[in-house]
Order: C-alpha cells, then sequence, then structure tokens
C-alpha cells in the first residue's frame, strides 16, 4: 500500500467522465470550471482519488488551457485515437496530437466504438500500441452485449477481448494500463450491473493479466465499472474488491452528481 491509496485500495481509485458527443468547447469550459470549484470546495483530495474527463477533441485545447492556467488537479484524455502517428487518414487524431494537448490518458475500444464504428480487436491492438507509444495510457474498454450475458458466456467474451487487444504487449506497459468493464446492455440504459457482477467480471480480467504477464501486472492495473453509474450505486460498486474506479457517461455531465461520485468514500462513511 502507498501513501497516495485511500487505505482501503492497493491502487489509487480513478473515477473518469466520458462525455461522448456532448459539450461543445465553450460548455466544455463552464463544465469543467464548475466540476473544478465543487470539488475544490469539499476540499477534494485528488491524490486519493484521481479525477479525469474524457471530452471531445474540439474541447482539449480549451480544457488544456483551463487546466493549465488555473492549476487544476483534474486529468484529461482523448475518446479515441487512430492507430497511425501520421499521414493520409482523414478525419483520424493521431495520440501524438493527444499528448502535445497534455492528455494522460485514451479511451480504446468504447463499445460504441466497437458497435456504431465497427472497431475490430485487430484494429485496437494498433490503437493500444499507438497510445503508448505517445506517452499516453490506454483506457481499454470491454464488456459483452445482452445475448451474451443472457446466454452467461460473459466472461469467456469479455477475456477473449482482453486477450486480443493486448496481443503483443509487453509488461512493463501492461502494468500502466486501465481497463474499463462496461457491460453494453448497462449503458445508457439505466440497468446497472451489480456490485457483484462488476466484481465478478473484475477478478476474472484480474486473473487474466496474472495469466498473461504475472501477479505483480495484474495487481497495478486498474479496473474500472462503467454503465449506469450514479452517486446512488457508486459507493456499492467501488467497495468491491477488484473495482478501483469507475467510467461515467451520462452522469458526468451533471456536476453535482459527478461530484458526489468522486466523492463516494463520503458516501461509504456516511450512509
Ligand atoms: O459508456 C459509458 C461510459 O463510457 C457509460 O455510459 P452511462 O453512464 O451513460 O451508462
Amino acid at each position: 500500500m502507498t501513501a497516495s491509496t485511500n487505505g482501503k485500495y492497493d491502487r489509487t481509485p480513478l473515477i473518469a467522465g466520458n462525455w461522448k458527443m456532448n459539450m461543445d468547447h465553450v460548455q466544455a469550459i463552464t463544465l469543467l470550471q464548475k466540476l473544478a470549484w465543487t470539488l475544490s470546495d469539499a476540499r477534494h483530495d485528488f491524490k486519493r482519488v484521481e479525477v479525469a474527463v474524457f471530452p471531445p477533441f474540439t474541447d482539449l485545447r480549451g480544457v488544456q488551457t483551463l487546466v493549465q492556467g488555473d492549476d487544476l488537479e483534474v486529468v484529461y484524455g482523448g475518446q479515441d485515437l487512430s492507430p497511425h502517428d501520421s499521414g493520409a487518414y482523414t478525419g483520424d487524431i493521431s495520440g501524438q496530437f493527444l499528448s502535445r494537448l497534455g492528455c494522460r490518458y485514451v479511451l480504446v475500444g468504447h463499445s460504441e466504438r466497437r458497435t456504431i464504428h465497427g472497431e475490430s480487436d485487430e484494429l485496437l491492438q494498433g490503437k493500444v500500441q499507438a497510445a503508448y507509444r505517445h506517452g499516453l495510457v490506454p483506457v481499454l474498454c470491454v464488456g459483452e452485449g445482452l445475448e451474451v450475458r443472457q446466454s452467461g458466456g460473459h466472461v469467456e467474451h469479455t477475456l477473449a477481448q482482453v486477450r486480443a487487444d493486448l496481443a503483443g504487449l509487453d509488461a512493463e506497459h501492461a502494468a500502466r494500463l486501465v481497463i474499463a468493464y462496461e457491460p453494453v446492455w448497462a449503458i445508457g440504459t439505466g440497468e446497472v450491473a451489480g456490485p457483484a457482477d462488476a466484481q465478478e467480471m473484475c477478478a476474472a480480467i484480474r486473473a487474466e493479466l496474472v495469466e498473461l504477464y504475472d501477479a505483480d501486472v495484474a495487481s497495478g492495473v486498474r479496473l474500472l465499472y462503467g454503465g449506469s453509474v450514479k452517486a446512488s450505486n457508486a459507493a456499492a460498486i467501488l467497495r468491491e474488491r477488484d473495482v478501483d474506479g469507475v467510467l461515467v457517461g451520462g452522469a458526468s455531465l451533471d456536476v453535482a452528481e459527478f461530484a458526489n461520485i468522486v466523492r463516494f468514500e463520503h458516501h461509504l462513511l456516511t450512509n
């Protein structure tokens, strides 16, 4: 256990807000400023619980300027990146650009990219590698759809994604990885996987990382849960042993709600 942990976790919890295709660059500044004020009023300790936001690409320059100008401790990342570094890839964004904008993280393989844009595991493998080439930490998103869940194949399905997307990644890089388990049936639906479901999958992913790498690597990787997370259910999910954070969609657009998720420890103490 290190000084930066919260006393219960071996890994610093990460509370991340995926804004998806919401908030233009003007709205983004207002949202982030309010979030920073709210957390500062609450004396949030960002070293104990890390806070990250994933705004649309067009917001990132403004976010960078605000974070640097006001010395904010919120970190940020891109929602996607190209597997390539530069060239004739119209509409794509290089990890180099994200890195230059001060991003710490980048989402890779969000289910909306996998389904709407048909992103394959082969492509995602290239994106994971590209993230590391540019000094970004990938937040690799995995998870099953409703049919797979109903057939009981959710663990094997999700682990197969982990294996495929991490193929060729060495232990040194893998140790810094973040993986988000986001069951597709629980995203934006109000359906939330129970804490036990989140723990089941996170434990299975951690065990898979022991197989793929070793126990040291596996114990350092942070595993998040995502899918209809709100202030009212976050604390129970985050209490689970292998769940090290949450990736929040809709609720991250509401400052008070998101701030309460960030302050889940407070809920653990008071509820
Ligand atoms: O996809 C998600 C986060 O990446 C989850 O979205 P919701 O929290 O809106 O269900």
